[in-house]
C-alpha cells in the first residue's frame, strides 16, 4: 500500500488545505451560518458537533476520499470479520462480538456460544454476590469488590464504576493498579477482609504490578481469615485461566475471557465484573447494548455520516494537515473523570507507532499526545495553555445534556462552561493589551450525551474505540499491539537487584541514579 504521506488524496488535502489559506471555523461560521446543522452528526443516541472544527463541507468530502483510498471500508470489514487483523500478534480483534448477538467465527470457530457462557457466568456470579449468596469465609456477605490489574485491565472497569456511581447499588467497587504499596495500603486499610472480594484481571496473568497487588491481596485474606479463605475472596478474569489455577484459584473462580480481546478493548468482558457487581447485570447488558448500536453504526453508514470515521478523519486532518501535536479529552461531567486516562491509552497505546504494518519506517506523524481532564476544574489548571500557549492543539468537549445531580441550575452553568471554553477556543479575543488576546482558532468537537447512564457510556466508549481503530487504518499501522511497552519493563527486571541493593547496575548512569536514591532513603 503507498504510504499515508504520499497518497494522491492527501496530497489533494494539503493543496485544499493551501487554498484554505488558514481559514478558520469562526470565518467558516461567518460564511455560512446553516454549518450547525450541516455538521452535527448522530451516533446511536450521541450527537457530535464538529461545526468548531476548521473544515469546510469540501474538506470533509474530500476526507471521505482519502478513507477510501485508504480501504478504510475493507478495513472496517476485516475487522468485523474476525480476520486476523492484529497482524504482529496474528490475532483478531473482536471485542464487538462481547456486545453482539451476531455468529463470528474466528480460525473457523463460532465465538458466539463462547461469548454467550461467559455472560451467562458473569451474570449469575454477580447476582449471587449482590444479593448476599456468595459469602466470604466468615459467611459474612460481601460489601467491597476490589478489582486489581492495570492498563486495559483496570481503566475501562475504574472508569465505568465512578461513571455509573449514580445507579451503584451493590458492593463498593475500588481498583489497584499501582506497583507502589501505599496505593493497595491506603485501600485495603478502609475494607473489612471478611466482606471484600478481590477480582483480579489479567490477560496474561503475568503483569507485574497485578500479580504483586495480588499476592498482596492473598497475605492479607490469609492474615485474618486464614489460608482456607482464598477461595471465597478470589475470583479473576483472564485469557491464561491456567496460570489462575495455578496462583491458586479454584478452577470455579476462574472467569476466562478470548485471546481476540485486546487489553484496553476487555472492559466488556469479564474484565467489567466489577461493574456488573456494582451496578447489575441489568446495567451492565445496557452498556453493551450502547456499545453494540455504535458498532453498528460503524459497520454500515456511509462514511459521510459514520462519526467515529468522522472524528478519525478530523483527528488526522489537525495532526497532520494543521499540526496539532496534542490532543485534550475534556469531559465536563465529574464522574467522567477516568475518560481522559482511558482515552488517552486507548489512542497513545494503540497509535503511538512509527511503522506501517509491513514495518516500514513512517515518515509522518502518529498518534498525538493526549491528555485533560474534567471541567471545570481543568479551567483552573491548563486551558491557560489551550488559550494562549504557543503549540496547536485540538480537543474534545464531552457534555451531558441531562442533569447529573440534584441542581438543575448548576448543571445549566456547567454547560455554559463547556460552550464558553469551546466558543472562546474557536472565537479568541483581540486586546490593545497582548497578555489578555487570545488567538483562537483552536480546533473542537463537542459530543453531546443524552444522559450518564450505561447505555450512552457505552456508545461513547465504543465511538471512541472505532476512531482510534479508524484513524489507524487510515495511517496503514497497526493500533492492536504495543510491543514498546515491553522494552521499559526487561529493563526494569535486569536493574532489580541493584534497586535491592544486591546486585550491580547494568549501566553507569542507573549506577549513578540508584546511588542517589540509596543515600536519600539512608539519610532520614
Ligand atoms: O491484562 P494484563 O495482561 O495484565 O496486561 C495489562 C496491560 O498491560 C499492557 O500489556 C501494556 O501496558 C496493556 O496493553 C494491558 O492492558
Amino acid at each position: 500500500m503507498i504510504p499515508f504521506s504520499r497518497s494522491p488524496a492527501w496530497l489533494q488535502l494539503l493543496a485544499h488545505r493551501d487554498a484554505l489559506g488558514g481559514k478558520t471555523a469562526r470565518e467558516l461560521w461567518r460564511a455560512d451560518p446553516a454549518r450547525g446543522a450541516k455538521l452535527t452528526v448522530g451516533c446511536a443516541e450521541l450527537a457530535l458537533d464538529f461545526s468548531k472544527q476548521p473544515v469546510s463541507e469540501e474538506t470533509l468530502a474530500s476526507l471521505c476520499a482519502l478513507a477510501r483510498e485508504r480501504g478504510l471500508p475493507e478495513a472496517i470489514a476485516a475487522l468485523f470479520s474476525g480476520a486476523p487483523v492484529n497482524t504482529t500478534e496474528r490475532r483478531a480483534a473482536l471485542h464487538m462480538a462481547l456486545r453482539g448477538d451476531e455468529h463470528t467465527t474466528v480460525g473457523g470457530v463460532d465465538v458466539l456460544p463462547e461469548i454467550q457462557r461467559g455472560r451467562e457466568r458473569m451474570r449469575m456470579f454477580s447476582q449471587a454476590v449482590r444479593e448476599g449468596h456468595w459469602k466470604g469465609a466468615t459467611g459474612a456477605p460481601v460489601r467491597h469488590v476490589v478489582g486489581l490489574g492495570i492498563g486495559g485491565s483496570s481503566l475501562g472497569p475504574k472508569l465505568a464504576a465512578k461513571a455509573l456511581h449514580a445507579i451503584a447499588d451493590g458492593p463498593q467497587a475500588h481498583f489497584i493498579e499501582n506497583l507502589d504499596p501505599a496505593e493497595f495500603d491506603d485501600t485495603v486499610g478502609r475494607l473489612d477482609p471478611a466482606a471484600t472480594l478481590f477480582v483480579i484481571a489479567s490477560k496474561t496473568f503475568t503483569t507485574e504490578e497485578t500479580m504483586a497487588n495480588a499476592a498482596s491481596a492473598r497475605a492479607w485474606i490469609e492474615r485474618s481469615l486464614g489460608p482456607g479463605a482464598v477461595d471465597r475472596h478470589f475470583v479473576a478474569a483472564t485469557a491464561s485461566p491456567e496460570r489462575a489455577t495455578a496462583w491458586g484459584l479454584a478452577a470455579c473462580n476462574v472467569f476466562p475471557f478470548p485471546e481476540w480481546v485486546g487489553g484496553r478493548f476487555s472492559l466488556w468482558s469479564e474484565v467489567g465484573l466489577p461493574v456488573a457487581i456494582a451496578v447489575g447485570m441489568t446495567a451492565f447488558d445496557r452498556l453493551l447494548a450502547g456499545a453494540h448500536a455504535v458498532d453498528l453504526e460503524f459497520r454500515s453508514k456511509p462514511l459521510e455520516r459514520n462519526a467515529p470515521v468522522l472524528l478519525a478523519l478530523l483527528s488526522v486532518w489537525n495532526r497532520n494537515a494543521l499540526g496539532c501535536a496534542s490532543h485534550v479529552v475534556l469531559p465536563y461531567a465529574a464522574r467522567l473523570t477516568g475518560l481522559t486516562p482511558y482515552v488517552q491509552a486507548l489512542e497513545m497505546e494503540s497509535n503511538g507507532k512509527r511503522v506501517d504494518r509491513d514495518g516500514t519506517l513512517l515518515d509522518f506523524a502518529t498518534a498525538p499526545a493526549v491528555f485533560g481532564g474534567e471541567g471545570t476544574p481543568g479551567q483552573h489548571a491548563f486551558h491557560q495553555w489551550l488559550h494562549q500557549g504557543t503549540d496547536a492543539v485540538s480537543s474534545d468537549f464531552i457534555v451531558v445534556a441531562r442533569p447529573m445531580g440534584s441542581d438543575a441550575d448548576r448543571h445549566a452553568r456547567l454547560v455554559a462552561h463547556a460552550a464558553a471554553q469551546s466558543e472562546a477556543l474557536m472565537n479568541g479575543v483581540e486586546t490593545p493589551e497582548p497578555w489578555r488576546s487570545c488567538p483562537g482558532g483552536r480546533a473542537s468537537t463537542t459530543i453531546v450525551m443524552p444522559a450518564l447512564d450505561p447505555f450512552h457510556l457505552g456508545s461513547l466508549l465504543a465511538l471512541y474505540e472505532h476512531k482510534v481503530f479508524a484513524e489507524g487504518a487510515l495511517w496503514g499501522i497497526n493500533s492492536f499491539d504495543q510491543w514498546g511497552v515491553e522494552l521499559g519493563k526487561k529493563i526494569a527486571g535486569s536493574i532489580l537487584p541493584a534497586a535491592r541493593g544486591e546486585g550491580t547496575a547494568p549501566d553507569a548512569a542507573t549506577a549513578h541514579l540508584l546511588s542517589v536514591i540509596h543515600k536519600l532513603a539512608q539519610s532520614g
